[in-house]
């Protein structure tokens, strides 16, 4: 049997949170300032390591809001987005981050046709960018655009020579959500290798992978994980912090002393934030996420909640639910009514179990306690005629 748990290499992973940068790009999204202040506070109490706060080069609103962040001292490192260009580092330093992701694309598509330079230029443009950040203390970030689709032998050339130029981390960008979670294991694991810089996961939802590719990526070393909440971020989104943090926990037996109880209320905020709002069955904090219907399911859970459920719901700061209806058994209708201080008999049980399912099929959904209040009397004025004719 294999062994679940967490390997050695993995004994640290650090959360590098992107709502306000990636996040805030999904197209048609724009926070307000007072809303990038209010989730930069709530990341920092959860835990994050570390907030990549915006894009200081936009100057205006986007500058005023990272300047105010990084005033408020909260505690956790706030790092600022910029491209390979040293005006851009300027306008970081200017709202007082410490720490700054450099970014520069890898592949030969993007380096030939967005940039329209060569790789020679690009290795230049990244060494001059991250020895003039260095030179001012930054934390520095070099994140290779498109890591995913460039060419290997180039990618680990340009990974070592941003650790000669004093690149503190590389970021792997699966830009375009190519990957699956073999082939970045075996990418980020040959630049660790081979290089021995530290390496962050940034994953895009493309091909619903991201989470899984964050996890793999993790797996093969890499010691950051770039999330956003919700998932939140390009086309299909990014790795979701909420999906990162408690797959690492449970899957890969890693707590990393997030308060997870924040959870769902950080979900919640960002969602009516963006405007985005959080399917029913989001993965960790979807509404529906710790409901049970089904009889066997129900049944397994009143019996030990671990039957059904990975985790508890409090620890995302949720709450279980038991429905009844179409699919309902016997155990949750006898369960249901002792919340209201009724004991069901086993044949009254069976009898609402019918009176159930054949009211859900026809309303075509579960019932509200209301209607199983009325069912009940219904099935007791049904047995006291049946009692005197
Ligand atoms: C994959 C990602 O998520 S990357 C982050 C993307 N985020 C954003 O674009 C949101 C914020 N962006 C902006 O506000 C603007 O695009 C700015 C301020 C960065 C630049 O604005 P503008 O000067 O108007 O340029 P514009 O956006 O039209 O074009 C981008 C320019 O940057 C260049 N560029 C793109 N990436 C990089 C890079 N990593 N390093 C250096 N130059 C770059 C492009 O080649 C183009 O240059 P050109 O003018 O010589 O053709
Ligand atoms: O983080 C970066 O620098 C690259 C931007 C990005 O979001 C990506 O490549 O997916």
């Amino acid at each position: 049997m294999i062994e679940k748990g967490v390997p050695l290499i993995m004994k640290n992973v650090f959360i590098v949170d992107t709502t306000l940068r990636d996040g805030e790009q999904t197209a048609g999204v724009v926070f307000a300032n007072e809303e990038k202040v209010q989730i930069a506070k709530m990341l920092a109490e959860l835990g994050v390591y570390q907030i990549e706060a915006g894009i200081p080069t936009m100057g205006g609103d986007e500058k005023e809001a990272i300047k105010k962040i990084c005033s408020l001292d909260l505690g956790v490192s706030v790092m600022g987005w910029n491209r390979a260009v040293i005006s851009d580092i300027d306008e970081s330093l200017d709202c007082g981050v410490d720490a700054v992701a450099i970014s520069i694309s890898t592949s030969d598509i993007h380096i030939k046709h967005k940039l329209k330079k060569d790789r020679e230029w690009v290795l230049q443009s990244m060494v001059k960018a991250t020895q003039y950040a260095k030179k001012s203390k930054l934390y520095v970030s070099v994140n290779a655009e498109d890591a995913s689709r460039s060419d290997m032998k180039f990618l680990l050339k340009f990974a070592k020579e941003a650790k000669e130029a004093g690149a503190d981390r590389l970021r792997y960008c699966d830009t375009v959500g190519m990957e699956d979670p073999f082939s970045i294991y075996e990418r980020i694991k040959i630049i660790i290798e081979e290089v021995g810089i530290d390496v962050e996961t940034h994953t895009h939802d493309d091909f619903g992978m991201a989470t899984a590719n964050t996890l793999a990526g993790i797996k093969a070393g890499a010691k950051y994980a770039g999330v956003t909440v919700n998932g939140l971020g390009e086309r299909a989104g990014n790795a979701a912090l909420e999906e990162v943090i408690m797959a690492l926990k449970y899957i890969y037996k890693l707590d990393l002393g997030i308060k997870t109880e924040m959870l769902r209320e950080i979900c919640e905020y960002v969602s009516s934030a963006s405007g985005r709002p959080l399917p029913l069955s989001k993965a960790i904090v979807g509404h529906n996420v710790f409901t049970h219907e089904s009889g066997i399911h129900t049944d397994g859970v009143l019996k030990d909640s671990n039957t059904y459920e990975s985790f508890s719901p409090e620890e995302v700061g949720l709450q279980r639910q038991i429905l009844i209806g179409k699919h309902s058994g016997k155990h949750a209708i006898i369960a249901k009514f002792k919340e209201y201080g009724i004991e069901l008999t086993a044949e009254e049980s069976e009898k609402m179990l019918e009176k159930v399912r054949a009211l859900s099929v026809q309303l075509k959904r579960s019932l509200f306690d209301k209607e199983l209040m009325y069912l009940y009397k219904e099935m007791k004025e049904e047995k006291g005629n049946n009692a005197k004719s």
